[in-house]
């Protein structure tokens, strides 16, 4: 359902049971209150959008079903965008963001939101915010709510990015969720912040654990404190380093001469 004609950015749907079109309403409603305007539509309803010729920015929503597969009301829009003959720039126009839902308890964690967001990046679209992975299994907002408040600085910077210069906007800058900037080297600008990998969970005793840095980005310039980010100190306790404990052996080597007796 379209928000205003002729709107900032488009957001695109594919949800199967309702969270990812609630999430992109939501989105939707927010873009107002942050003074932009946004359509909005299911990637089924392949008659209201047209990403071929697209030059707003777009925001998917994709959730995953069945055993990875994007779900039913994206599958027209994943085979159309899987065709083989399809020339591998065709898509270097798209600017998007990605926010692919899953639930870690499954195998293929995020793989409908994946897929697309693979597809798209080797037809030559680029993103103008990194794609968030959020986990059903967890709680969706642990992921979702950073990665929207987030979302709003880096579609700010792209939207005058693209009404300043005909410059392509992927050699200016490649954004976290953190609104952390950096140039985008085309490695950097297929970094993925993958949130899901970056909770924090809160221990009874108050320690706090990473549950999996494996795919932590990295980013050098790191000023604001944030779930993937923390400012020193994380204890205001000094670090103490326990002293070494005494050696147990003390070995020397004495050069002996030794006589050897013949009778
Ligand atoms: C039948 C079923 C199959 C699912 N399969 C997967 C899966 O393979 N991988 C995954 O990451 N999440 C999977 N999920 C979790 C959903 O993607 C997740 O709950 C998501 O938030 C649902 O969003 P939706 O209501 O927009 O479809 C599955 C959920 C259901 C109900």
């Amino acid at each position: 359902m379209p928000c205003e004609p002729a709107a900032d950015f488009l957001i695109l749907y594919g949800s199967q049971r309702g969270q990812a079109q609630s999430i992109a309403e939501e989105i939707c409603q927010q873009a107002a209150e942050h003074g932009f305007t946004a359509d909005t539509s299911c990637l089924s309803k392949v008659e209201e959008y047209n990403v071929d010729r697209e030059t707003r920015p777009v925001v998917f929503v994709v959730s995953t079903t069945g055993d990875g597969d994007p779900p039913d009301t994206a599958q027209k829009f994943v085979r159309r965008i899987k065709n083989k003959s399809l020339p591998c720039n065709c898509m270097s126009h798209l600017y998007y963001a990605l926010l692919a839902l899953g639930d870690t308890n499954y195998a293929n964690f995020c793989n409908g939101g994946k897929t697309i967001d693979t597809r798209l990046q080797q037809l030559g679209a680029k993103h103008f915010y990194a794609t968030g992975h959020a986990d059903d299994g967890t709680g969706l907002e642990v992921v979702v709510e950073p990665w929207v408040d987030g979302l709003w600085e880096a579609l700010q910077n792209t939207l005058s990015n693209m009404s300043s210069s005909n410059e392509p906007l992927a050699a200016y800058t490649d954004c976290t969720q953190n609104g952390n900037y950096k140039s985008g080297t085309d490695q950097e600008q297929n970094l993925e912040v993958d949130l899901q990998l970056l909770k924090l969970t809160d221990s009874p005793q108050g320690n706090v654990h990473l549950s999996d840095c494996s795919k932590v980005e990295t980013c050098s310039a790191t000023s604001v404190p944030s779930l993937k980010d923390s400012m020193p100190p994380l204890s205001e306790c000094s670090l103490s380093v326990p002293t070494l404990p005494p050696s147990y052996l003390d070995v020397h080597l004495v050069q002996t001469t030794v006589e050897v007796r013949t009778s």
